[in-house]
């Protein structure tokens, strides 16, 4: 398989190529030359594999040429056998039509970890054959930062600096970053949202001066592989629920448009998806591009799901590249001009090829407190806001009709709440505890620098401190 990149100019790449270097050269995104395809009889079998066999079926076509199913397999099983439930994904059921795909299960308590603790094997595979030091930049809203330093962490030959905005993610989120004290691992908080923070890393990037020097490379979900990893569970739970003989519906928490991005591609290799929900908060581009082709950004809004408040969302432009006949020149266009003005109107082509499989809602935090209570009531669930935010607008759907209460809706439980315990208290009165594996966390050491959020700073601290490429 290889891989071509959304504007069109960078050289083609293998998988071990596209996820070592995260970003192509072009500025654009990695995607699969084409969608590999599996017939309706190839996904029936798949129906009671143990999560980790899925796992190699579905990635197999994605990382041929680069790894071997058994190699695969191995990376696999290391990286799950550390989420503490043996299904890694499990679903439960809320009433007749609605289902949680409870995604929180691995080392840090977010849908992340299943992508990211594999990427930190594929990052140690890929580096044992070569004398280069990686120089991760990331940047967070919460939970891809843990996630990434879990994966990463006093691992040999990779240094990874993560930028978070500094007071705009949950204490449980910031401690779980900042009290990694490995000598590879560099917290910094800026001045600044997480759009400003994903700004600065993409133009590290594209800084000849600074790029030039270091070996990158992303874990945001830039990143294929990110993504990749992410489709498997759209996979598991639709089996469960009757697939490929039943069609099942998915309601999606947005921001990055990373994880529904994963559910489309799951519909572009033949899982019958019947609709994926872009369930966002107050920061609503998403809802406004799906809904009225107004893909503008405005300033962020910080909110009780922080990990969301994004307002320019990197994987859209894989999406726009798909439904505009993959033409690298025209993205790229486009993605400038969206650049310089902040601002860019859906095509009727872009919208007609969306409105196909998408459906989108704007949840207000006074809907995702209801939506909290009611899962807490109804099925004694509690739930975090990003996921409240999701079943909210499954909920808000179903009841206007537009989501067929026929049809098994999951919604994406992204986070544990009790990473948003303060959020929590105040929707429901409960106040999560922290699981075991985290229980000592308020009393670990902290430690990050906070930087002014320009760019020249943050790139010259991360100069100052990584380790220049070799070989
Ligand atoms: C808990 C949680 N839910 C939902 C999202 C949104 O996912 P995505 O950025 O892939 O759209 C994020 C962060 O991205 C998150 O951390
Ligand atoms: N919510 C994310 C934001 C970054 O998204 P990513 O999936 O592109 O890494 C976070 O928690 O950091």
């Amino acid at each position: 398989m290889d891989y071509i990149s959304t504007r069109g100019k960078a050289a083609a790449l293998d998988f071990e190529g596209v996820t070592l270097a995260g970003l192509a050269s072009d500025g654009g995104l990695y995607v699969p030359r084409s969608w590999p395809k599996f017939t309706q009889a190839e996904i029936a079998a798949m129906a009671g594999l143990p999560y980790v066999d899925l796992a190699v079926r579905i990635m197999a076509p994605y990382v041929a040429g680069s790894l071997t199913e058994e190699e695969l397999h191995g990376l696999c099983q290391a990286a799950y056998g550390r989420f503490s439930h043996k299904a890694v994904t499990p679903l439960a059921q809320l009433d007749e039509t609605n289902w949680l795909l409870e995604l929180f299960h691995g080392p840090t308590l977010a849908f992340k970890d299943v992508a990211l603790q594999l990427l930190g094997h594929m990052f140690e595979r890929f580096l044992n054959n070569r004398d280069t030091h990686l120089t991760i930049i990331g940047a967070t809203s919460g939970d891809t930062g843990s996630a990434a330093i879990d994966a990463v962490a006093g691992r040999e030959k990779v240094d990874i600096f993560m930028l978070h905005p500094d007071g705009r993610v949950s204490d449980v989120q910031r401690r779980q970053m900042t009290t990694v004290l490995a000598p590879n691992v560099h917290n910094i908080a800026i001045d600044g949202s997480f759009d400003d923070a994903q700004a600065m890393v993409k133009r590290m990037f594209g800084d000849p001066d600074f790029a030039g020097k270091f070996t990158l490379s992303a874990v945001n979900s830039i990143n294929w592989a990110r993504l990749m990893a992410q489709i498997v569970y759209y996979f598991a739970a639709a089996l469960q629920l009757g697939a490929p003989h039943r069609p099942v519906a998915f309601s999606v928490p947005t921001g990055n448009f990373g994880d529904v991005f994963a559910g489309y591609v799951a519909s572009r290799m033949g899982l019958p998806i019947a609709r994926l929900v872009v369930a966002t908060n107050v920061n609503d581009i998403l809802h406004r591009a799906l809904s009225a082709g107004d893909y503008s950004a405005g300033s962020v809004t910080a909110t009780a799901a922080p990990s969301m408040d994004i307002q320019v969302s990197s994987n859209f432009e894989r999406l726009l590249f798909d439904l505009e006949g993959r033409d690298g020149a025209l993205t790229a266009a486009r993605m400038q001009g969206f650049e310089s003005s902040k601002a860019m109107q859906l095509t009727s082509q872009m919208r007609t090829g969306a409105d196909g499989i998408f459906t989108s809602a704007r949840v207000d935090p006074e809907e995702m407190g209801i939506a909290m209570r009611k899962a807490w009531d109804d099925a004694g669930q509690v739930l975090d806001p990003h996921t409240a935010i999701g079943l909210g607008a499954a909920h808000r759907l179903q009841e206007e009709g537009t989501l067929d209460r026929s049809i098994p809706c999951v919604t994406l439980a992204t986070a544990h709440p009790s990473k948003f315990r303060d959020a929590v208290e105040r929707a429901t009165g409960l106040r999560p505890r922290l699981p075991a594996r985290v229980g000592d966390l308020f009393e670990r050491e902290e430690r990050f620098d906070k930087l002014a959020g320009d760019y020249t700073t943050v790139r010259d601290y991360i100069a100052a401190r990584a380790v220049p490429a070799k070989g």
